[in-house]
């Protein structure tokens, strides 16, 4: 039999450190056996630990027969021999002067006894707890380590490492992390893998690598009974609320910069098993400057002007307006942009949401694990870190909760500005913005004008905004009638959206909404940044928080303050995709139970300039910001979305703002109507049953209609 390749290089690596094959063959058989044959725990860091478990069986080798010598002679005098306690030359070869190994990339190392006693079953492993800067073990209620992910790889915990070369930590904290790893606990997330950090990076103060903790989704900072930014539990403030910031002046009423505030989280654990305090202390950043001005590529708040040109575009006041597609979501494929971390997936099913691969899921889980596998381990670890599903993306933290059981929200690509995928084609050409379509001959602040500017021609002639930052009430009411009336439709003689199905059987357009369309001044305008014509663009500002509902809806999006009628939430962030890819994408991965619901842009589908391979859509399952979270209410949502065009003059390419319809209360639940037609029965997909509660609710008003149907025969 050929001989055992990983063994054959363990033996080559021994005899470089001038190991003879016969000591390492015993010592490597124990290690394999204590390591359940994990090589690469062997391997790592060049075979350190096989080098020490060798020395140190020199070292009992050694002491052996002195100390049977010593227990027949007598007491021997320790100090007038002291060679006996030196350890072999060969040890001494791979460390530095301060003991630590020369060849193991400055990471310290505890060399090996092999017989360390197993824990006792139930009690929590040394090694499976983190040593703050002030000892205090942390451990999850006693119960399970919060960071199992090291165990799982066999490697040694900061604790360990901190401790002098002494003990060989046997692989016992392998079993904790085994039950761990089956475990659906919040915080026992072993696929939270930080990288082994050189010890010269542990300091007295280490403190532990927020990254590896999950908060016990109740005891994720509650924001819900704060009125300040989602998360901090401090009560620190990070963002000021434009809507507490009003200025009377109606001058800039917005902060120029954000403050910086830390974020201290506090978890009730201890190194006994109860309450103890363990303090986490992720840095935030949740400052950042506005990225208004963005490239091309990355279309978000970015626009497409008409393919004729710059001057011609024709602008109206009411348009055609988008409207929901329902569609199944994508799972990570090479042609959709996503990436795969398969294990991260597994784990996150395994421990996260609970739920097998491929299992079908309930109609309202968007919320389940096995949902498309675009997270990657970083992704996790910083919206587990910092209980910021944004990662720092956006000016605020959105932090999320879940006070009914252990899910955790979905994996997806946090982004807070629309991505192009592949082939939608979104032109935002300074050329192509003409002197009508821009003001570039305003300073400062537009909205507190005389006369309105360019922009605001472009918006029936006004500003759509009053000088505080929201949307002028008149116009805001215009909006929502129009929303409300099923005969602001407009139909396309050929829509692209029955086109680009491609089945043969091209079915009449089923009408797109008209809405009024908001213009904000932008780049080639000359006003400033912090003009109040610029509000969707300078991305979400007010604090918004992701909560598992009580009512069956999944997730969802509340606000955590106040906030007055026609402001301005969010908008709906995705990969932009033409509605050919979207087809292409529900092809291939059909019905699953699982509903994402693409937005199509549709605002001159009906004009006959948009090809039916041009026509675009959102799409917010992979990639997406907040607004994926928000659930559907029939007519009175809360939320009224509005077109808003910021880079160009084009209805092709617009901006899928949120805004609210009347005064939202902290903690309300935040909605909008996706426009569904709960009595179409050609969708893509099946629809979830409404659970919305409106006594408007059409989805009602169907059963109600099949049962009486069913009652009268
Ligand atoms: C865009 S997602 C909204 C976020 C979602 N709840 C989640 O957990 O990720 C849309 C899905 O949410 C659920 N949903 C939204 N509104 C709902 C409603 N009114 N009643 C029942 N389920 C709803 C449905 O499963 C729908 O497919």
């Amino acid at each position: 039999m050929a001989p055992n390749p990983k063994v054959v290089a363990a033996f080559r690596a021994m005899s470089c450190l001038g190991i003879e094959e016969h000591k390492v063959k015993p010592v490597l058989k124990k290690l394999l056996k204590l390591y359940d044959k994990n090589w690469e725990l062997i391997e790592e860091e060049n075979y350190r630990a096989l080098a020490d478990a060798i020395f140190d069986e020199d070292d009992n080798q050694a002491l052996e027969p002195e100390q049977e010598k010593k227990n027949k002679v007598g007491e021997v005098d320790e100090e007038a021999h002291p060679e006996e306690r030196v350890r072999p030359l060969k040890r001494l070869k791979l460390r530095g002067q301060d003991g630590r190994l020369l060849n193991s990339g400055g990471s310290s190392t505890a060399a090996f006894a092999l017989k360390t006693p197993k824990p006792e079953p139930g009690t929590v492993p040394e090694s499976s707890s983190r040593l703050l800067s002030n000892g205090n073990a942390v451990v999850d209620k006693g119960k399970k380590p919060l960071s199992p992910e090291e165990p799982l790889r066999g490697r040694r915990s900061i604790s360990d490492r901190a401790q002098p070369a002494v003990t060989f930590r046997e692989p016992a904290v392998e079993q904790g992390a085994s039950s761990l790893s089956k475990s659906k606990t919040p915080h026992a997330y072993p696929f939270i893998t930080p990288k082994d950090e050189p010890v010269d990076e542990v300091e007295d103060d280490y403190t532990i690598p927020l990254s590896v903790i999950l908060p016990e989704p109740s005891s994720v900072p509650d924001s819900s009974t704060k009125n300040d930014t989602a998360g901090d539990q401090d009560g620190n403030n990070t963002v000021a609320s434009p809507y507490r910031n009003e200025n009377v002046e109606g001058e800039d009423i917005f902060p120029s910069s954000y403050e910086e505030v830390p974020f201290n989280a506090e978890l009730a654990s201890s190194s006994t098993g109860e309450e103890a305090s363990v303090k986490i202390m992720p840095i935030v950043v949740l400052s950042k400057e506005s990225e208004a001005n963005g490239t091309l590529i990355d279309g978000g708040n970015k626009y497409s002007s008409a393919a004729n040109g710059s001057i011609s575009v024709k602008s109206s006041p009411a348009s055609v307006a988008p409207r929901v597609l329902v569609s199944p979501p994508c799972p990570s494929g090479p042609d959709d942009a996503v990436l795969v971390t398969k294990d991260v997936m597994n784990d996150l099913s395994e421990n996260g949401g609970g739920k097998e691969s491929g299992e079908p899921m309930p109609q309202n889980s968007c919320n389940v694990m096995n949902a498309p596998n675009h997270h990657t381990i970083d992704d996790t670890r910083a919206v587990c870190a910092t209980n910021d599903l944004t990662k720092g993306e956006e000016k605020v933290k959105i932090s999320w909760v879940n006070d009914s059981n252990n899910d955790i929200p979905p994996p997806f690509h946090y982004i807070p500005r629309n991505l192009v995928f592949r082939d939608a084609y979104v032109n935002m050409s300074l050329s192509r913005i003409g002197s009508e379509d821009c003001c570039s001959t305003c300073m400062g602040n537009c909205v507190l004008s005389s006369k309105p500017c360019s922009c605001a021609n472009k918006t029936g002639g006004d500003f759509a905004y009053t000088a505080q930052g929201v949307l002028k009430e008149a116009f805001l009411e215009e909006c929502i009638a129009i929303s409300r009336d099923p005969q602001n439709h407009s139909y396309c003689t050929e829509c692209p959206l029955e086109i680009s199905k491609n089945d043969g059987c091209l079915e009449p357009c089923k009408g797109h909404l008209k809405r009024k369309f908001i213009k904000e001044c932008w780049s080639k305008c000359g006003c400033g940044k912090y003009c109040g014509n610029r509000i969707v663009q300078r991305g979400i500002t007010c604090n918004l928080q992701v909560f598992l509902t009580s009512n069956g809806k999944g997730w969802g999006l509340r606000t955590l303050e106040d906030l007055p009628k026609g402001a301005f939430v969010c908008e709906f962030v995705g990969e932009i995709l033409t509605v050919e890819e979207l087809h292409e994408r529900n092809l291939k991965y059909p019905k699953n139970g699982k509903h994402t619901f693409p937005i199509l842009l549709e605002a001159e589908w009906d004009s006959g300039v948009v090809k039916d391979n041009q026509a675009l859509c959102l799409y917010a399952a992979s990639y997406g910001n907040a607004a994926r979270f928000i659930n559907h209410r029939c007519l009175d949502a809360n939320l009224i979305e509005i077109p808003v065009e910021v880079e160009g003059p084009s209805h092709h390419y617009y901006h899928f703002a949120f805004f609210t319809s009347r005064k939202i209360a902290a903690q309300e639940e935040l909605t909008w109507d996706y426009g569904i037609d709960f009595d179409d029965d050609d969708q893509s997909v099946e629809l979830f049953r409404c659970k919305c509660g409106s006594k408007f609710c059409r989805n009602m008003k169907r059963s109600n209609r099949s049962i009486r149907s069913s009652v009268t025969g």
